[in-house]
This record gives structure tokens, C-alpha cells and sequence, in this order.
């Protein structure tokens, strides 16, 4: 590790107040927010207009406060209010639970996809932007809210995106059929004001001023390294700041958040015994719920919490204790590539809105620092704003959730319009999926509106409903609840043995699809969970998350009728049919050792994570998905036999070169 990193101050911004928020009590604490100077301004507009665009620095209290403020209006439905991710959702609620002294679940309570924390009394709902898209499609006059907010507006997410386009439909509706009318808040702290205000109609609102000042810093000079530089400061930070001011540290993903806390924990041990403890805590989206919300938790006397954490923490969270942030200017994108159908996740540079959105995680409960370790040179090359998903993912989804509302992608209203490239990738994938009938005249099949009837993406939901030509829709169920959700293994670092051998037991020489159905069957059959869970180095949790998920998949499969059958002990049944979901998903083995998408052409070797690492190489592969760091990898793989292909997908563009080949 270098020794030290210089940094230039880029200066702080302005606060209203230096004093730390923790000796306030709570209402003392909503009344010190900027936003409660504006309480009167904004009810007011709230009760002049139907739509409002709300801009506010970070932490001045928009998410937590303007429900209130609408709630105090008399409403007599619901206020939902929207958030790109489950984390964010759930620990708002909490908090505005907090603030209006009520049980979380009772008047305030969150919903995320396969999770319900609400009641009958519930007011005010914080759900991801998923769920309300969901609830939109089924009720587009969404007549259970008086209200919806949009927050973190400038996110910019597919779901954000269709949502803004329904929820202004729903309220045109409303009006237009004399029923009480639907208020809509958009809100964010780097949204593009101007580009809103167009496309709906109204000016914005602005709320000054922040809480408590964040110090800028960033790096003098350019670094090659940002892992080791985000590690350099923050054993600079270590050095002198007093124990209980926490540090939070923007990372890429999972395994470079692991590899840092390993390394961290391994330095602090050898520090100065002077030095306050430090305790790791990682924060990624795959991390199990309850792991994700310790770092929110308090800290005993003399220790350091250091979360280490991808752009899941960048927005709306509030986690106490955080005076320090250090930023790597970098982040872990899902990319698409229009031409070939392929997505694939990145290691790319953030936004300036993402910049000062992590900037923003300090200064919530008392001054802070953030430190960049990018000079503000290369900041300014930074986009001014993330690139809107819809712009930049596979849209089959939306594509098709569209369909089943009777609405084409291609005059639906969006903010920014996707390219007919990309609409025309999606209808070419549908029709591939059999969910369309043609390119050219994009009609919805019988099967495509049985798979628009399910929450998951497209190929999961094929799989579900090809099932019953295998006859293995218990087997389907089970492992599509699986992929669904986290991560159900646990490898301890210092115990990486014994978790490989236990689960060595479940290994399918198929690959990792049958091995997660070998865990999930065994499961099933499991009495004493939790101790067979610890035994086998399981994530309880986790796979009693995939249970639910099952039993609500399952809830859909009868409801569209289909027939619920195992095909036993012939688990060929289960990978042909994961090759009829995942045909475009196919790799074909180099003689470098390297395997190559077929539809994409892209160079890849398997993932170390999966049970086919390490072994003979199989000439032909499935996988579920692709990621990119520094090399592709392949996830979540399975053996399939090349004359499968003929057999299961005879449509398939690229057969004719395969057939050459085997
Ligand atoms: N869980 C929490 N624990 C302690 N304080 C909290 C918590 N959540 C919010 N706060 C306090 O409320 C303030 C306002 O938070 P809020 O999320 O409403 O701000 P915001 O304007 O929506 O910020 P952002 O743009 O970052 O989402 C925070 O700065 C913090 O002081």
C-alpha cells in the first residue's frame, strides 16, 4: 500500500448550523431541516397545483418531510413515494415511522417486490419504483393514492421513467372523469430542472441550503490505483480523527468490496493499539437484507464503522455516524449493446450528479468530508448527469410490460425517447422468446401476455411457462425463486474450505443451475433450517426469501393455469428447458480456453464463483448473465448438449453455424 495521498480543497458547502445533530430530539431535529422554512410555501403550492418539481440539496429534507407536508393537507388516499432501491425504501420508512411516532407498518410502511410492510392504516408508503410500476399496470388510475412521489427523479431508472409517463396519464385521467385528482411531486437534488419542467408542464421549486457543510477535497494529482487510494485515506483518516466519526467509501461491486474489507481488517490489526477499533461493514445490493441494515446501527464507545459500498448507498440513505466520505469516482454499470442484444455490467466513471450525491451521504447528522480521490480537472469530464437507463439497457422488459397495457414503446410519451435500434432489438428478442408474433407487426402472443403476468424479467418468465412442454415446473419454480433473489451461499473468508466442502455435496457436474436446485431440494425437505442452513454454510434468509418468492410465483402459475408437474429424476428435462429461456445466452468453448458468446461474440472465461471453474471445460454453455470488470465473465453456468439446440430452439439464428462445428 503507498503511504499517502495529498489532497486540494474544493471547497464546502454552505450550512445553517455547526452543531451535530445528536443531542436534538427528534421533532427539533425535522424543525432544523432547510426544508422546514419552505413547510408553508410548498403547502401552499401543494394546494394551488397538481404537479410539483422540487430541487433541494442533499439531506435538506425533501424525501422524509414532504410526505408529511402532504399529509397534512387532508389527503385521503394514500402518498406513495418512490425509490430506486429496497435499502433506501426501507430505512426511510423507518425513519418517518420514527418522526411520527407510529409502528413501521402502520401508518407509515414500505412495499418492495415479494415484500409487503404495510396495513389497512397505512398513509404514507415508501416502495421501489418497481412495485409502483407493477401497481400502475394493474390500476392505471392508481385510485388507492391521493399522491405519488417521484424522488430521486434525476436516477433516471426504466421503471422511474414509464412510471413518470403513467402516473401524468392517471392523473389526466382523473381529472377528465371528474374523480378526485392525483397530486404529483417530483423530486431530486441534481435533477435537470429545465428538461422536467418541459415535459411537465410547470416550474420548479427550489429549497435552499443544507443541513450541516461537507468540505470538498480531491486528489492533487491523477490516480492510477482508485482502490489503493481509497485505502490510503482512509488509513490517513484513521490516524487522526477521533473514534465514533465513521467513514463511508464508494466502491464498484461485491468482490472488490470484499478483497478492501479483508485488507482493511488485516491492517487495522497490526495499527496502533491508540487507534479506535475498526469495524467493516459492506453494503452491496447482493448482501442479504439484514446484513445491509447493520451498518445503520449504532457503534460502541472507542470503534470506527467503515461501510464500504456500491451506488446503493449513493441516494436517499441516511446513515448515522457518517462524517467521512470517500469517493472512487467510479461505479459498476449495466451496459447494453443495441447491435447484439447483449447486456453486460462495467466499471465506469460516475456522473457529477452521482458525485455529489455521495458527497451528499456526509453532513446528515453533523459536518463532514468528502474525498475525492480524483482531481477536479478529471471531474469535469465527468457527464453532468447518469445516462438515462431506458437510453442505455435492454428494454425487452419494458417493451413488453408496455404491450400488455395495449401501448407501443414506439409513441409511448417518454421524457427521452430509446432508439428504434434498441426498440427493434427488443421486439427481435420477444419474438425469439415467442412472446410476439413478428418484428415487423409486433402483436402480443398468448404466451407473451402469460409472461408480462409475472414480476421478473422475460427469460425467467419463458422458462416458467416452457416448462410445460419438460413437464418440470416445480423444478422451474424452485430455481427461478432461487435466481430471483440473493446470493444462498456463504463462503467465510477464513473458513473457505469447509464451505467448499459442504458445499461440495450439492455440486451437479451440469453446472450451477442443478446445483442450486439440489440445494433448493434439499432445503425443502429440511426440518431444523437453521441449523442445517449453519451446517452447510447457507444463507437461512435467503432461501427462505426464494421460499416466498416460490409460493407467490407459484400463486401466478395457477392463476394462469399452468399445469404444475416434476419431471422427477431426469434433470435433463430442467436444462433443455433453461435452453429454451436462455438460448441467447449460449458460449461456445475457444481453443485459447477462452468460450465466445454466439449471439454476441464476446470473449469470456466462467466466473471463478461458479462449480464449473476449474474443471474440464464443456464445449457448450448456458449462462444467466455476463459481467465485465477487467475481463467478461460468465455467471451462473450449465453444460447443454449441442444437438439440444435443433431440437429445443429450431428458430435459433445461429444454428446452421453451430452445426458446422459439432
Ligand atoms: N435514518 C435516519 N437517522 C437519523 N437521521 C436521519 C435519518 N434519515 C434522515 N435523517 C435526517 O433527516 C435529514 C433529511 O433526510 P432526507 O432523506 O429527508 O433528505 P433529502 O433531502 O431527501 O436528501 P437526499 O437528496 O440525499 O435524498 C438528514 O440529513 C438527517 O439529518
Amino acid at each position: 500500500m503507498r503511504k499517502e495521498l495529498t489532497f486540494t480543497s474544493g471547497g464546502a458547502s454552505s450550512s445553517s448550523s455547526y452543531n451535530s445533530n445528536q443531542s436534538l430530539s427528534i421533532k427539533a431535529q425535522q424543525q432544523h431541516l432547510p426544508i422546514y422554512s419552505c413547510r408553508l410555501r410548498f403547502i401552499q403550492e401543494a394546494r394551488r397545483l397538481d404537479t410539483l418539481l422540487l430541487m433541494g440539496e442533499t439531506g435538506s429534507g425533501k424525501t422524509t418531510q414532504i410526505p408529511q407536508f402532504l399529509l397534512s393537507l387532508g389527503m385521503k388516499g394514500m402518498i406513495a413515494v418512490t425509490q430506486p432501491r429496497r435499502v433506501a425504501a426501507i430505512t426511510v420508512a423507518k425513519r418517518v415511522a420514527q418522526e411520527m411516532q407510529c409502528k413501521l407498518g402502520e401508518r407509515v410502511g414500505f412495499t418492495v417486490r415479494f415484500e409487503d410492510c404495510t396495513s389497512p392504516a397505512t398513509k404514507i408508503k415508501f416502495v421501489t419504483d418497481g412495485t409502483l410500476l407493477r401497481e400502475a399496470i394493474s390500476d392505471r388510475l392508481l385510485k388507492n393514492y391521493s399522491a405519488i412521489i417521484l424522488d430521486e427523479a434525476h436516477e433516471r431508472t426504466i421503471n422511474t421513467d414509464v412510471l413518470f409517463v403513467l402516473v401524468k396519464e392517471a392523473q389526466r385521467q382523473r381529472s377528465f372523469k371528474n374523480m378526485a385528482p392525483l397530486k404529483i411531486v417530483v423530486m431530486s437534488a441534481t435533477m435537470d430542472i429545465d428538461h422536467f419542467s418541459k415535459y411537465f408542464g410547470v416550474k420548479g421549486m427550489y429549497v435552499e441550503g443544507k443541513t450541516y457543510p461537507v468540505k470538498v477535497m480531491h486528489a492533487k494529482e491523477r490516480q492510477t490505483d482508485y482502490h489503493n487510494a481509497c485505502l490510503v485515506t482512509l488509513f490517513q483518516i484513521h490516524m487522526d480523527a477521533p473514534a465514533n466519526h465513521d467513514v463511508l467509501i464508494f466502491l464498484t461491486g461485491q468482490e472488490e468490496i470484499d478483497a478492501m474489507a479483508q485488507q482493511i481488517r488485516s491492517i487495522a490489526k497490526n495499527a496502533d493499539r491508540a487507534a479506535p477499533n475498526i469495524r467493516v461493514f459492506p453494503l452491496y445490493s447482493q448482501l442479504p437484507q439484514n446484513k445491509q441494515l447493520e451498518c445503520f446501527m449504532a457503534m460502541p464507545q472507542n470503534s470506527r464503522k467503515v461501510i464500504l459500498a456500491t451506488n446503493i448507498a449513493e441516494t436517499s440513505i441516511t446513515i448515522p455516524g457518517i462524517r467521512y466520505v470517500i469517493d472512487s469516482g467510479f461505479v459498476k454499470r449495466r451496459v447494453y449493446d443495441a447491435n447484439s442484444g447483449m447486456d453486460s455490467l462495467k466499471v465506469v466513471r460516475i456522473s457529477q450528479a452521482q458525485s455529489w450525491q455521495r458527497c451528499g451521504r456526509a453532513g446528515r447528522d453533523s459536518e463532514g468530508i468528502c474525498y475525492r480521490t480524483y482531481t477536479c480537472a478529471e471531474m469535469e469530464t465527468f457527464d453532468e448527469m447518469p445516462k438515462p437507463e431506458i437510453l442505455r439497457s435492454n428494454i425487452y422488459s419494458t417493451v413488453l410490460q408496455l404491450m400488455s397495457l395495449g401501448v407501443s414503446c414506439k409513441t409511448f410519451d417518454f421524457l427521452d425517447k430509446p432508439s428504434s435500434e434498441s426498440v427493434d432489438m427488443a421486439y427481435k428478442q420477444l419474438q425469439l422468446l415467442g412472446a410476439i408474433k413478428s418484428v415487423n407487426f409486433p402483436e402480443m402472443t398468448e404466451t407473451g401476455r402469460q409472461m408480462a403476468k409475472f414480476p421478473l424479467d422475460p427469460k425467467f418468465s419463458k422458462l416458467l411457462i416452457t416448462s410445460q412442454e419438460f413437464g418440470c415446473l416445480e423444478e422451474m419454480l424452485s430455481l427461478v425463486a432461487v435466481m430471483s433473489g440473493e446470493n444462498i451461499f456463504i463462503v467465510p473468508t477464513e473458513r473457505r474450505e469447509q464451505a467448499s466442502l459442504a458445499h461440495g455435496k450439492f455440486e451437479s457436474k451440469y453446472g450451477d443451475h442443478l446445483t442450486l436446485l439440489n440445494v433448493y431440494l434439499a432445503f425443502q425437505k429440511t426440518e431444523k433450517i437453521k441449523l442445517w442452513c449453519h451446517d452447510n454454510f447457507l444463507n437461512t434468509r435467503n432461501l427462505l426469501y426464494a421460499r416466498d418468492v416460490r409460493n407467490q410465483l407459484k400463486d401466478i402459475c395457477e392463476k394462469i393455469g399452468l399445469k404444475l408437474e416434476s419431471c422427477g429424476t431426469n434433470l435433463d428435462l430442467v436444462r433443455k428447458c433453461l435452453l429454451s429461456g436462455l438460448f441467447n445466452n449460449i458460449a461456445e468453448l475457444q481453443r485459447d480456453t477462452f468460450y465466445l458468446t454466439i449471439s454476441s461474440r464476446q470473449r469470456a472465461k466462467i466466473h471463478p464463483s461458479s462449480v464449473l471453474s476449474g474443471k474440464s471445460r464443456p464445449n457448450l454453455v448456458i449462462f444467466t448473465e455476463i459481467v465485465a470488470t477487467d475481463r467478461n465473465f460468465l455467471k451462473t453456468v450449465t453444460v447443454i448438449d449441442p444437438e439440444w439446440i435443433e431440437e429445443v430452439v429450431p428458430n435459433y439464428p445461429h444454428l446452421s453455424r453451430l452445426r458446422q462445428n459439432f
